[in-house]
């Protein structure tokens, strides 16, 4: 099995005017990567940062941290070579913002950086598989892309049970409500990959979650692997 638990804070909740300690500080606690969410006020309505910010960042916070950016944005092939000079490691666009797939994972893997496909709630899973072999990481959307804070949607585990069956060893992602209280739910389901914002950074021991989000994960792959 060649995937393993890795849990990735969304610093969108966090301190925004702080951000380079607070990414720090979630390294410190122990994640696996950052979870960086872009958006552009058009594919969803909210507003956050672009590629300045993420190089400000890569030089405040060094070359180690693994910067996942989540491209919720209505043209996501304008933003695959600043992204990569600015320092992002893998560049996660939404299947419902181009009509390319097939050119845009390639414009990302000729940039240098890794490939993830993202899907909003309403999208099929259908939709992704003809990809799936191409990319590094599915990510599947538990709340309506746009805001941290919202309610975990249960009913998109199925999507990330076909995945796993389907695609044994792909990275799969969740990301939206994702805590303490939810993650058995994604682990169970084999999602690997784990966003959590709020639940993360809003805790007052971090380090304590990501332990826990990490151990329910990382027992779920293992149970897994034994029952194959
Ligand atoms: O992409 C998004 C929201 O659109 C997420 O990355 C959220 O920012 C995660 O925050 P929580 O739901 O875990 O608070
Ligand atoms: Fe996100």
């Amino acid at each position: 099995m060649a995937y393993s638990a890795k849990i990735g804070p969304s610093i969108l909740s966090s301190d925004l005017a702080c951000l380079g300690r607070e990414c720090m500080r979630m390294m410190g606690c122990g994640a696996d990567y950052l979870h960086l969410d872009v958006m552009d006020g058009h594919f969803v309505p909210n507003l956050t940062f672009g590629h300045p910010m993420v190089e400000c960042l890569r030089k405040s916070v060094g070359q180690d941290p693994f910067f996942d950016m989540h491209m919720m944005v209505s043209r996501p092939e304008q933003w695959v070579k600043p992204m990569a000079a600015a320092g992002a490691n893998q560049y996660t666009f939404h299947i419902e913002s181009t009509t390319n797939p097939g050119n845009l994972i390639k414009e990302i893997r000729e940039s240098g950086m890794k490939v993830g496909l993202a899907l909003k709630p309403g999208t099929t899973v259908e939709e992704l598989a003809p990809w799936a072999n191409q990319i590094d990481m599915a990510l599947v959307m538990t709340v309506e892309p746009g805001f941290g804070g919202q309610k975990f949607m249960e009913d998109m585990m199925p999507k990330v049970s076909w995945l796993r069956s389907q695609f044994p060893s792909l990275d799969i992602e969740v990301d939206g409500g994702v805590g303490p209280d939810t993650i058995h739910k994604c682990a169970e389901a084999g999602a690997n990959m784990i966003v959590s914002g709020s639940a993360v950074i809003g805790s007052d021991d971090p380090r304590s979650v990501i332990s826990l989000l990490r151990t329910v994960v990382a027992e779920a792959i293992q149970k897994r692997s034994l029952d194959r």
